[in-house]
């Protein structure tokens, strides 16, 4: 990737973020060429991805470069400056989606081997495999996350509230996790004494030794963890709150992080969908193994892959998976109108996304006739789980939150370097056979971390690097000394990791000049309460946390306090000295693009693209000594701070203003104030016309992005939509594309 300090690395990822930016990018680039700054964009698609994998199976027109690894290597160089758009994390069925996509485009890929048997269909699969889940922000993420709401968006969300359901003190709604076997129950950690290169092990009852990872290269003072989930304990767990939810009469919903978890979580889903089916499963198991059905895919995977039976027997399994229901709870549903479940997909309902939304709704979620129940959130693992309980706990005593009177909960996340969990999925094994799980050094043949495991148990390795966590404290320093706010470490002492993490911030807080400053460390459950206490009353509280509790709390609060995390800014300074800006905190928004396809209205808000685009520019500004970069980044946030104002963001409703619509209110912001600024005069000359004509024409334009609202449109495509269909839909209006132009 040639990128000099000027440039700045735009990403084009999937659905709704990508459609925005094919709108955006040449607003961006027009701005940005006045400060000669270059926007240079980088495809990071799941499409592109795939393609990038087979490069043998295209022709040399169709080939495309490995743009994720390049932009994996930028981030290792101090002159990086990337802004990351959401993409999508895909499941199975999401990876098949778009390889048949492709395929129908002439892109002679192979198909997806959903049950490899030859040499050859393990390695397609295992190519296929660096494609699924969470595979670009792990590549990217070389720093420690820093979210926070800016001011401007903060006092936006004060004055104009969004609707919070009423919690009632007589929900039932509460969350289910397990309180022994899991991943928490037995987790081992240590701090290495110094480099070494270590092996995954198991070493059976029956005397073998099945070497599952041979070779993990470990640094001086790396914590790493060993910790497993037993399926015996699991199960019996599913057992018991399944049957607990359909006695007490409340809906049973499964909470996964099957993206970013991609080895642990599908299987974890998988056993949940097998106990709530037993009986099902029970009669027709040796079937459904012929047809190679994996329900850790989700029932999805099982309703394609009966469908080649005869329609008799395929009758015959669905009533039989109907009869299941007679003595289940009922189950909450992703969509109702079209019935699918909560057992549909694995990453249909994310954990971070998903809890935030049920809180918002006053504990509820839907039920298959579109009513809001009371609900049985099912979060296997302990470790996090704890924390959605204690806030339902405090909206049950203290009602919704308000967000007229919030506090915020900006986050300083461990993240940097694959930190935790997180970098965990080529590291997690499904045990074959009891025995014991070694972690061994290759060189010595020492035991490092040691697991009694048992055939079907996950068992899994995590890894956090020394140089993260010292990153990791002098950016929550840095976060309290510039913000004034208190910091809380979530850190639990009776977690064998986290006691790890403690010592070491202990350590690396000397470093810093902590006058004057509140910092303190609490266990999950403690920080939960004092942050909470804290918000009611207005008061502002950073939170520091490790790579979990960054991704649930950077939903969870936004969503809270702003209705939404995309309006979050979230900046990543590289540990190499660079800086990836992200934008928001949530996802790519699949329901979006059905709008748009369907109703030509893009509901989707860029506001975080709008924050990431002026630091990006101010750091550019600043590493290069352009003042012009920085005087755009100033414009930038004055102009995002009027859209705000002026109440200028997408409204859900077809018909009204959507994100066309917000994206042309910014540029006129942008454009007036680049004007109107004293600073630079060459600037204000320069985009003195562009702003005449916005303003002038404004009843124009926004008509002309009005008047194609509310009719079906193509774009050719939902993973490689056609650049240029793409291009007319997402630039409708004649006149601001001309205006545009005299730029
Ligand atoms: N950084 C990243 O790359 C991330 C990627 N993902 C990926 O995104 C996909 C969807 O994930 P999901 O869990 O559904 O989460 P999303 O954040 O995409 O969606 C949840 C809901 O939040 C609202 N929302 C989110 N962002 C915006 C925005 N910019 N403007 C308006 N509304 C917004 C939408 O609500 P409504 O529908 O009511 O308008 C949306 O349906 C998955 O493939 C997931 O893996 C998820 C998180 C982060
Ligand atoms: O990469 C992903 O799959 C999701 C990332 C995410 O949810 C986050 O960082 O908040
Ligand atoms: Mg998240």
């Amino acid at each position: 990737m040639n990128a000099d300090k000027s440039t700045i690395i735009y990403t084009l990822t999937d659905e709704a973020p990508l459609l925005a930016t094919c709108a955006f990018l040449p607003i961006v680039q027009k701005f940005a060429a006045a400060a000669d700054v270059k926007v240079v964009s980088s495809d990071i698609s799941v499409a592109s991805r795939v393609l990038a994998a087979f490069p043998e199976c295209l022709t040399e027109a169709q080939r495309v470069p490995d743009t994720l690894s390049e932009l994996g290597k930028l981030t290792l160089k101090p002159e990086a400056n990337i802004i990351k758009l959401p993409n999508i994390s895909a499941s199975v069925g999401q990876l098949i989606a778009c390889i048949r996509e492709l395929q129908g485009k002439g892109y002679a890929l192979p198909d997806y081997p959903e049950a490899p048997k030859t040499e050859e269909e393990k390695a397609i699969r295992a190519r296929y495999a660096k494609c699924i889940g969470s595979s670009v922000n792990p590549v990217l993420r070389e720093g420690n996350s820093d979210r926070r709401a800016p001011k401007a968006v903060k006092e936006f969300a004060r004055k104009n509230p969004h609707s919070m359901a009423e919690w009632s003190q007589a929900s039932r709604s509460h969350v289910s996790h397990m309180h022994s076997g899991d991943f928490y129950h037995g987790e081992k950690s240590m701090t290495l004494d110094r480099a070494r290169e270590v092996k995954m092990e198991l070493i059976t009852k029956s005397g073998k030794t099945i070497v599952l990872k041979p070779s993990t290269k470990l640094l001086d003072r790396e914590v790493i963890d060993s910790m497993f989930m037993s399926k015996k304990a699991l199960e019996a767990f599913y057992e018991q709150e399944i049957e607990d939810a359909r006695k007490t009469g409340v809906m049973f919903s499964l909470h996964v992080k099957a993206t970013m978890m991609k080895v642990s979580h599908p299987i974890v889903f998988g056993h949940c969908v097998k106990i709530f089916y037993k009986d099902a499963f029970a009669k027709h198991g040796d079937l459904f193994k012929e047809l190679g059905v994996n329900v850790n895919n989700g029932m999805a995977d099982l309703y394609g892959k009966i469908a080649s039976l005869p329609q008799s027997k395929q009758d015959e399994i669905k009533r039989d998976l109907h009869a299941c229901h007679e003595h289940r709870p009922e189950l909450a549903m992703v969509d109702s109108a079209k019935g699918i479940t909560n057992f549909h997909s694995p990453n249909d309902i994310i954990v971070d996304a998903s809890m935030p939304a049920m809180i918002r709704n006053g504990g509820k979620m839907w039920d298959a006739n579109g009513r809001l129940k009371d609900v049985k959130a099912v979060m296997p693992e302990s470790t996090f789980a704890r924390i959605y309980q204690e806030i339902i706990n405090f909206c049950k005593w203290h009602g919704a939150f308000d967000p007229k009177t919030m506090g915020t909960v900006p986050n300083v996340g461990l993240m940097a370097q694959q930190a935790e969990e997180y970098g965990s999925h080529d590291k997690t094994f499904e045990i074959a056979e009891d025995g014991v799980a070694n972690i061994t050094d290759v060189a010595t043949g020492e035991v490092l971390l040691s697991q009694n495991v048992e055939a079907g148990d996950i068992w899994r390795m995590c890894q956090c690097k020394d140089a993260a966590i010292r990153d990791w404290v002098k950016l929550a320093v840095t976060r309290a000394r510039n913000s004034g706010m208190p910091v809380v470490f979530w850190l639990d002492q009776y977690r064998p990791h986290e006691a790890q993490l403690i010592t070491k911030v202990k350590m690396y807080l000397h470093e810093h000049d902590t006058t004057g400053l509140d910092i303190q460390i609490m266990s999950q459950v403690r920080a939960m309460r004092y942050t909470l206490e804290r918000v009611i009353r207005g008061l502002d509280t950073i939170s520091a946390t490790g790579n979990i509790l960054r991704d649930y709390l950077t939903d969870l609060f936004p969503i809270m306090e702003l209705g939404t995390s995309a309006k979050m800014l979230s900046v990543v300074p590289l540990m190499s000295g660079g800086g990836m800006y992200e934008t928001g905190a949530g996802g790519s928004a699949p329901k979006h693009v059905q709008q748009l396809v369907e109703e030509n209205h893009l509901r989707w808000d860029s506001l975080g693209e709008f924050l990431a685009l002026a630091v990006s520019l101010e750091d550019l500004g600043i590493k290069t000594g352009n003042s012009k970069a920085k005087i755009l980044a100033k414009t930038l946030d004055a102009a995002t701070g009027k859209l705000l104002d002026n109440n200028k963001g997408p409204s859900p409703k077809t018909g009204q203003l959507d994100n066309r619509g917000s994206q042309y209110y910014l540029s006129m912001y942008w454009a007036q104030e680049l004007a109107a600024q004293t600073e630079d005069k060459e600037l204000a000359a320069r985009f003195s016309k562009l702003a005449r004509a916005l303003t002038d024409n404004e009843q124009k334009i926004t008509e002309e992005l009005k008047a194609v609202q509310g009719h079906a449109v193509d774009i050719g495509g939902y993973y490689l939509p056609d650049t240029k269909k793409v291009d007319a839909v997402m630039r409708p209006s004649a006149t601001f594309n001309a205006a545009l132009e005299t730029a």
